[in-house]
């Protein structure tokens, strides 16, 4: 069965849900918290003896941090928690928590102790959560510098602290978490840029809130029964025109690789036929390996195609460019990727024309194209990479992946996923040719431009994943391996689609 795509909230988002949730809310949403914290802290404990740590911050998460260490102490576990700032400074919730950890008997020590003998059975970031606004620095960057040392599991609380709950950047240093417990809905920063390095694994507790039912998400995690609907078993009476003439353009003088590889996706993902387009004219006019690829002069693309993609190996000449403006106006649906991307970037009378289209336009920036694209540096992409995302969707009126760590799909009317599948195994030359030609395969055979980048980016993901799991990478995966893994979880998914009655 396929899970449901999970949604995600930025802090607003989270804060809006919270004031419509709290008023009257019984038991509080931080005794909640708190208890279900626990509750996660139990499992990693099971077969662990020894006291835990709980480092207590000045806010809210402190209050859940007190919550959690309350249970333990009424369970007969020995916790030691950490505070070392104003407790009369408390907000309301976390004061209350903090009194009726001090009635139960609970005392705090002030700075850090050192470990036991046999070392912490857990230890607990409960510093800052949703609230963190500036960089860590002096004594709580301390704490979390020497906390993320510790050899024990490292449960982090809602966020692990120093982590920007909105871009996933670190501010100033930040808490490495085995595990994160995190309430009511996901979070971007929990999934992009520097988040997944420090959330480790990621548990939900929704705190008994209907976040969906109080603020209808403009973000979810990218899971296939978001295209399920897609995935449709292949008519019998079919044949290769029911399944699209995908090709791409690309494979300047030493660069055909990048659009083969973009091909080889295409057509180990369904496309009824593919065509390549290559500018080098001492390119190869057969690939030998896959001898069903059809190649040509980039001049020499039929009329009559399904899906374009223009990018891997193009190339920034005057004849790549020529080709790219030619591309554009064509009204077929339309992957831009790598050079093209960089071409478009220079050019605005390109730009207003991908504007224009009334076909379906994806672009596949990685943070330095998006960053050419929005006229910026690659660290302002990074910084809010959602938001960079969402420029690109809205100005050129296109679907968009952000890739990386955390890739962010971007919608036009304004709607955004995070991709959590894959490994840095994936950062090797090529990995983004493939992708294109998965896109290119889905939207060949009739695939909207949202699902289209949404399955691909996923399934790109999940083959890296499973590649990884039998030892092949991350370390040394090529891009070329990636295919036959994805061809076969894709059919999987068919399989899964068609016994669950999509
Ligand atoms: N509001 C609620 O109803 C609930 C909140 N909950 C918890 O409360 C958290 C949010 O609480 P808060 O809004 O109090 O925020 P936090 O507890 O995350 O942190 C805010 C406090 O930290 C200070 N601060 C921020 N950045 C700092 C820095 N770099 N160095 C030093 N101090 C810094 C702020 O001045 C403020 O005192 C959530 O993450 C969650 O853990 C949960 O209990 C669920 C219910
Ligand atoms: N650390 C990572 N985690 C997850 N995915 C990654 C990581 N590094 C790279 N990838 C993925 O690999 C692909 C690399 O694409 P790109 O940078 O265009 O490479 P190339 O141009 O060499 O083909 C993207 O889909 C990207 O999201
Ligand atoms: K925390």
């Amino acid at each position: 069965m396929f899970l449901p795509a999970q949604p995600i909230y930025p802090v607003a988002g989270i804060r809006e849900i919270e004031a419509r949730a709290m008023p009257g809310a019984k038991p509080s949403l931080m005794e909640r918290a708190g208890r279900a914290a626990a509750e996660d802290a139990v499992r990693l404990i099971m077969d662990r003896p020894g006291p835990i740590l709980v480092a207590c911050g000045p806010g809210n998460n402190g209050g859940d941090g007190f919550v959690l260490a309350r249970h333990f102490r009424q369970a007969g576990r020995e916790v030691v928690a950490a505070f070392a700032d104003d407790a009369a400074r408390f907000p309301a919730d976390a004061a209350t928590a903090y009194a009726n950890y001090r009635n139960s008997g609970g005392d705090t020590v002030s700075s850090l102790p050192a470990a036991p003998a046999d070392g912490w059975a857990l230890v607990i970031d409960a510093l800052f959560g949703i609230g963190l606004t500036r960089p860590l620095e002096g004594r709580y960057a301390q704490w979390v510098d020497s906390l993320s040392r510790v050899p024990s599991p490292r449960l982090a609380i809602d966020m692990p602290s120093g982590l920007d709950t909105d871009s996933g950047r670190v501010l100033g240093t930040c808490f490495r978490a085995t595990h994160t417990t995190t309430f009511i809905a996901l979070k971007p920063g929990l999934l992009t840029l520097d988040g997944p390095d420090h959330a480790g694994e990621i548990s939900v507790q929704r705190l008994d809130v209907d976040a969906a039912g109080w603020l209808q998400p403009l973000g979810r995690a990218v899971r296939p029964s978001l295209f399920a609907h897609r995935l449709q078993p292949r008519r019998r009476n079919s044949h290769k025109g029911s399944y699209g003439d995908a090709a791409i353009l690309g494979g300047a003088p030493g660069m055909c690789g990048a659009a083969l590889l973009a091909a080889r996706a295409a057509l180990w993902l369904g496309s009824g036929r593919v065509f390549a387009g290559l500018l080098d004219d001492a390119a190869p006019r057969v690939d030998v390996a896959h001898p069903e690829l059809m190649l040509r002069a980039a001049s020499a693309l039929p009329e009559q195609l399904s899906a374009l993609a223009v990018g891997p190996g193009l190339g920034q000449s005057d004849s790549a460019h020529g080709l790219l403006s030619a591309a554009i106006t064509r009204d077929l649906a339309l992957v831009l990727d790598a050079d093209a991307l960089n071409l478009l970037a220079a050019d605005p009378a390109l730009q207003a024309a991908v504007t224009a289209r009334s076909a379906p336009t994806v672009l596949t920036p990685h943070p330095s194209e998006a960053a050419r694209l929005l006229g910026c540096d690659t660290a302002t992409v990074q910084n809010d990479r959602l938001a960079a995302a969402l420029a690109l969707s809205g100005r050129l009126r296109a679907h968009t992946v952000l890739k990386g760590c955390g890739s962010i799909v971007a919608c036009p009317d304004g709607r955004w996923f995070i991709n959590d599948s894959g490994h840095p195994g994936m950062a090797s030359a090529g990995m983004g040719d493939v992708l294109t030609g998965l896109i290119t395969a889905l939207l060949a055979q009739g695939w909207d431009a949202e699902c289209a980048l949404l399955a691909a980016t996923h399934l790109h993901g999940c083959a890296a994943d499973r590649l990884a799991r039998d030892g092949i990478g991350p370390v040394g995966l090529s891009a070329g391996e990636l295919i036959g893994a994805a061809r076969s979880l894709f059919n999987g998914w068919l399989t899964e689609a068609a016994r669950n009655g999509f």
